[in-house]
């Protein structure tokens, strides 16, 4: 956790769920209504087709409603995308860029990254940026190089604390479910703060850095306490609400 920053518990559905779902969508809604939700941000990014109808369970929820992608252009011709404005039209009010399913399937570069992510701010949306070290990497001592890199290279100027978050996702810990140790956590996220302070001085302070890869019930508290964690994109363990609710709900204890 960082000190005055309210942490955000986000689910990242992927190509995941039909109207059949919208229930999950509909219990998590419900369950984030807890006095919990003045301290913890709770959001969901469902796939682009259940977008328009998830907002409209959502109207009387503090549970927000996200994208997991966006074109970097308004609009035009660009088959099978979505324009960060068509997102914004729908209500959604986050927009996830550059995972790294997406920078691995569609070979999306720092550069497309931080263009989307421009693109989101210019249309209202608040852009989640993953980052994120390959195992090879990893293996090779580069993850901090590749963090750096992709930290500087993806995630625009015009970043502030509103309109960014930052999500780490070792890529060799999602869907795995294997972590990294507490004390790993704790050195990728000092590192990106120290970057974002280098960079964004006060307000690198307050840009919240989201952990992701094989969140679940059982280790949400132990990796949302640690320092410069300042919550949670999870995969898997977001399609259940009674799984997001109990890592949304670890906040509790964190905060009590
Ligand atoms: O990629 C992720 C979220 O964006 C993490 O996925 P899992 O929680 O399924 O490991």
């Amino acid at each position: 956790m960082t000190p005055d920053v309210r942490p955000l518990v986000a689910g990242n559905w992927k190509m995941n769920g039909t109207r059949a779902s919208l229930d999950q969508i509909k219990a998590i809604a419900e369950g984030v209504q807890t006095p919990l939700s003045v301290k913890v941000e709770a959001l969901i990014c469902p796939p682009a087709t259940l977008l328009y109808v998830a907002t409209a369970l959502c109207t009387d929820s503090p549970l927000a409603i996200g994208a997991q992608d966006c074109h970097q252009n308004p609009s035009g011709a660009h088959t099978g995308d979505l324009s960060a404005e068509m997102i914004a039209d729908c209500f959604g009010t986050y927009v996830i860029v550059g995972h790294s399913e997406r920078r691995t399937d569609h070979a999306e570069t720092d550069h497309l990254v931080r263009a989307k992510a421009e693109a989101a701010f210019a249309a209202e949306l608040t852009a989640i940026v993953c980052i994120g070290e390959t195992a090879d990497e990893r293996k090779a001592g580069q993850a901090l190089d590749i963090i750096k890199r992709q930290l500087s290279a993806s995630v625009p100027d015009s970043a502030t604390p509103e309109n960014a978050v930052i999500a780490y996702e070792p890529v060799w810990a999602i869907g795995t479910g294997v972590t990294p140790t507490v004390e790993d956590v704790e050195k990728a996220h000092a590192f990106m703060r120290s970057e974002l302070v280098a960079r964004f001085g006060d307000a690198g302070k307050k840009i919240r850095i989201l952990y992701g890869g094989s969140v679940k019930p059982s280790n949400a508290k132990e990796l949302m306490g640690v320092a410069n964690v300042d919550g949670a994109l999870i995969g898997g363990a977001s399609l259940k609400a009674t799984d997001f609710l109990a890592i949304y709900g670890a906040y509790d204890a964190l905060l009590s």
